[in-house]
């Protein structure tokens, strides 16, 4: 096959660095490849993602795969609407990163030695909820930017620390500069943080084959569904107050066998910037409805209030 498999990705330093660990094990399986760099309206705009909406950063990017203008995206997954695109496949989800926030912090600091007031910039309600549940006395500030912008804001004195994704930081080749990686305990990621999502056209059955046996990850894959599961039947956008995290974990079956089995943590913010949280393990091979009993648990719990997708 001489054909060229052309992979679109936004211009940012972190998408360009995913989309190179996508395309150099595609090249090393023997493809021909060809990046494809496409603007999307979520880099041309600084207004609060909680105002220009989700998929700001995808969209563009389905549209052209759609369009045949590529023939492969490379997406945060996080930043994907649970909403599936009837048009496109995930191909693969290739291993995740760490998927833990990280703390950014002047002079080496980690949360506990910030001094009540010290300001603590983040874009996102969820790791604003968790912040302020931490009851450290923060002040937590508005934030966007790329990262290399996000950091530089506690370089330049303008903010205390920041908190980021550990896994943008760690594409971009500087986790030197984290001074804590936050504990899942403390500050639960965004369902699918840290990971990719790898998709093609639904009809390339060429191209999904290829992705998916050079790229795949089935722990990933299982771990992230069951996030996304959970934050699709809360119904809340990839912006909301959300956390989740699965991990896959050994367990004994009943005649004392090792098994692997999926474990889900998950939290939710009411309004009143209560936390809600719920945890469940289910098997491997049940990954949706694990989400789904897990976001049932937190309904019950009260977080039916805080559903649509600016909450
Ligand atoms: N919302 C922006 C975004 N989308 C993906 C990442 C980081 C990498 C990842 O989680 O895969 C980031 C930056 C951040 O949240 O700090």
């Amino acid at each position: 096959m001489t054909r060229t498999l052309r992979i679109g990705t936004r211009g940012s330093a972190l998408a360009l660095a995913q989309t190179g660990t996508v395309a150099e094990a595609l090249k090393a399986a023997g493809a021909q490849v060809e990046i494809v760099v496409i603007k999307t309206p979520g880099d041309l705009s600084d207004a609060p993602i909680a105002q220009i909406g989700i998929g700001v950063f995808t969209s563009a990017l389905r549209d052209a795969l759609a369009n045949d203008e590529i023939d492969i995206a490379v997406h945060s997954y996080k930043d994907l609407p649970t909403a599936p695109d009837p048009r496109l496949v995930i191909a693969a989800v290739p291993q995740r990163e760490d998927p833990r926030d990280a703390l950014v912090a002047r002079d080496g600091l980690t949360l506990g030695e910030l001094l009540p007031g010290s300001t603590v910039g983040t874009g996102s309600p969820r790791r604003a909820a968790q912040l302020e549940a931490l009851g450290l006395g923060l002040n937590i500030v508005p934030l966007r930017g790329n990262v290399d912008t996000r950091i530089g804001k506690v370089r330049s004195g303008e903010l205390d620390a920041v908190v980021l994704a550990r896994a943008g930081i760690a594409r971009l080749g500087r986790t030197a500069e984290i001074t804590e990686n936050l504990e899942p305990i403390q500050m639960l990621p965004a369902p699918a943080q840290g990971a990719l999502a790898v998709e093609c056209r639904i009809d390339d059955v060429d191209a999904e084959h290829l992705i998916q046996s050079t790229l795949d990850d089935s722990a990933s894959r299982a771990a992230v569904t069951a996030e996304r599961a959970m934050l699709a039947a809360l119904e809340a956008g990839c912006s909301a107050p959300v956390g989740a995290l699965a991990d896959v974990v050994e367990d004994l079956d009943d005649e004392g066998k090792v098994v692997y089995r999926l474990s889900l943590r998950g939290v939710a913010a009411t309004p009143e910037n209560d936390l809600l949280r719920a945890s469940a393990t289910g098997d491997l091979t049940a990954a949706e409805e694990l989400g789904r009993a897990l976001a049932a648990e937190l309904l019950d719990l009260g977080a039916a209030v805080l559903s649509g997708p600016e909450a």
